[in-house]
């Protein structure tokens, strides 16, 4: 119960939640849990509801179709001027990160450090440590037990097939080909650790709901990144991968919501942010499908996790992903 304890003292402290739930911690978690370092991020993340699925989706807007359904990927279809967004959002919607506390009358000067196009609050945390200077890839591996055993606080990103995974790393280390990246879901296959600034890792993971994989290739890695979830306690945060420019799929929502039920701290990145065809999306710009998978997921969620809307086309995104994670990591460090 210590997380809990860490946790509601804080939204007590946030004048503007008064419709806050108490947090519950479900039941399959021991009540005597270590305090282990990697729960310090999960400090901003509430317990998720029971899943209820046939409330979770409205069938008139989550597409239930499978990955191949996204699977081209065309960068002509971009039709209007690429523009960062930045969002305005009320105080019970951001992501304070930890260490982070908001005192009456501070509220204006918290909205003031949202990161562009993001519900996420910069912290003292962030330091001058978040640009990448060198980046090398390390191994692959087919089982977390034969991840690198040095202990470096790691990212993992993960989402369906073709989200952009790859390519998200890739922008975010500034290189073209570091990580391997296709038009055809299903490139990456493995656990792939890539050092950065020989201090921590950015983890590039097999994605998830490619229909066209065999049956039991799907199962193994599925079972594979979820064990690695569980199972790796130098893992600081999973970036949940979501493609921005069609709408809200349940499987992602199951999948954020799974992350939710079991600890798992996570960030929900946005993708291809840049695309704006509209026969494609359903006649959705980008924004509007991250509100609406934002509106969807407040039902599992007490507090709002933390999102950023990306683009590894324009690399919008980049440099605010990389002092979100200089602060989750510079923490995590310290706890
Ligand atoms: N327009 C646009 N296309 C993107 C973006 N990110 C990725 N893509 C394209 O999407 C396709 C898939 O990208 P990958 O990075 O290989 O996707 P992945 O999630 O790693 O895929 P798997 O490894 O198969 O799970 C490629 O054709 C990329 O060029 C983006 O931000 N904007
Ligand atoms: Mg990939």
């Amino acid at each position: 119960m210590l997380l809990c304890q860490r946790i509601i003292p804080r939204l007590l402290l946030l004048p503007s939640r008064p419709t806050l739930k108490p947090l519950l911690c479900p039941s399959r978690i021991p009540p005597c849990r270590p305090f282990l370092p990697r729960s310090a991020a999960l400090s901003q993340l509430a317990v998720p509801q029971t899943l209820d699925r046939s409330d979770a989706e409205d069938p008139r807007t989550v597409d239930h179709s499978d990955a191949e359904g996204s699977r081209t990927v065309d960068h002509s279809d971009i039709e209007e001027p690429l523009g960062e967004v930045q969002v305005q959002l009320p105080l019970d919607r951001l992501f304070l990160p930890p260490g982070a506390n908001v005192t009456p009358g501070d509220e204006e000067a918290v909205t003031g450090r949202v990161l562009k196009g993001s519900n996420i609050v910069l912290g003292t945390y962030a330091r001058g440590d978040a640009q990448v200077v060198a980046a090398d890839f390390v191994k692959s591996s087919v089982r977390p037990d034969d991840c690198p055993r040095d202990g470096l606080p790691e990212f993992a990103l993960v989402g369906r097939s073709n989200v952009g995974k790859s390519s998200l790393l890739n922008s975010i280390v500034r290189r073209k080909r570091l990580a391997l990246t296709s038009k055809k879901p299903g490139k990456t296959q493995c656990i792939n650790h890539f050092k950065i600034n020989d201090s921590w890792y950015l983890v590039d993971l097999p994605g998830y709901g490619y229909a066209s994989a065999p049956q039991e290739a799907r199962k193994d890695w599925d079972a594979f990144t979820r064990n690695y979830f569980l199972s790796r306690d130098n893992l600081v945060s999973v970036f949940l991968l979501i493609d921005a420019s069609i709408p809200a799929k349940k499987i992602d929502l199951d999948y954020a919501s799974w992350l939710g039920q079991n600890k798992v701290p996570m960030t929900l990145v946005f993708t291809k942010c840049d695309k704006r065809k509209k026969k494609k999306n359903g006649g959705r710009r980008p924004e509007e499908n991250v509100e609406y998978f934002q509106n969807l997921i407040r039902e599992y969620f007490e507090a709002a996790p933390p999102w950023i809307m990306t683009s590894s086309v324009t690399n919008q995104g980049r440099d605010e992903i990389l002092l979100h994670m200089s602060q989750l990591r510079n923490y995590w460090r310290k706890h």
